[in-house]
């Protein structure tokens, strides 16, 4: 995936997006930057996942254009972006580990010795079989799978869901930490706000699917006077 001096990863120009009965997303203009990690927010509904998706090349927009890395995004784009995995379909009857090796099959860019260090952050036992996970350590175990890969750009939506907040803040460091910002671009929606706000250098604030705000996280900060948090209740109440 090259970037060949453009300094976006992502560029969604006027992108509109209708399901058959549902108008999820309305000119959308977008340029996120390489080696950001941006902040995806917005309540029920305002269209965060449809964008990831498109953005992964899963789904395609009704009109308008997208370009990531300085191409079209389609379901080669797998390659080259790590989309946090449903993993529901994975074999119940393998341990953790099991699951891990069977994944790094399908990826040349698996980092393994990253995923075993991730294993150990995030207190993921290899021995237990996937059947037997709880919510939260399939959320565990979603994050490894995205951050093992060796890849430009990383799509997490909705990583905390199911994960308490002790252990989100683990995550959040983590993620912080493993983060290679020259070579990297995490593209995160959240609800939980306030725990996320120091991973964000740029946040979109989404609208019933139109973009309501975007723009770096200090500058938002600074123009509001609050936090992203508060800025969160201004916009949404
Ligand atoms: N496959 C689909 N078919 C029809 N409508 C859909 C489909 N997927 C999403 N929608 C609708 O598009 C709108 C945006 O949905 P989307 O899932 O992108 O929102 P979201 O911000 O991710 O929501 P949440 O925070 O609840 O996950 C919603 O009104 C939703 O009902």
């Amino acid at each position: 995936m090259q970037t060949d001096g453009n300094p976006y990863m992502i560029e969604l120009t006027a992108i509109h997006k209708r399901y058959l009965l549902k108008q999820a997303l309305t000119d959308i203009d977008l340029q996120i930057r390489t080696g950001t990690i941006v902040g995806l927010l917005g309540p029920n509904g305002s269209g965060k996942s449809t964008l990831m998706k498109m953005i992964a090349g899963l789904i395609y927009p009704t009109s308008g254009m997208i370009q990531v890395a300085g191409r079209t995004p389609d379901v080669h784009n797998k390659k080259h972006i790590a989309y946090l995995p449903e993993i529901d379909h994975l074999y119940g009857w393998m341990t953790v580990a099991e699951t891990l090796r069977f994944l790094s099959g399908f990826y040349s860019d698996w980092q393994a010795d990253k995923a075993a260090a991730l294993m150990e952050t995030l207190e993921l036992d290899g021995k237990q079989k996937m059947r037997n996970l709880s919510k939260g350590m399939r959320a565990r175990l979603k994050l490894i799978t995205a951050f093992a890969r060796n890849v430009p750009l990383i799509l997490l939506d909705e990583p905390f869901s199911g994960i308490d907040p002790p252990s989100r803040a683990k995550i959040i460091r983590s993620i912080i930490s493993e983060f290679q910002s020259e070579e990297q671009t995490i593209l995160l929606s959240t609800h939980t706000v306030s725990e996320s706000e120091p991973m964000f250098d740029d946040v979109i604030f989404l609208h019933q699917g139109r973009v309501k705000l975007f723009d770096s996280a200090e500058n938002l900060r600074s123009t509001y006077g609050c936090s992203l948090e508060n800025i969160w209740e201004k916009v949404y109440t």
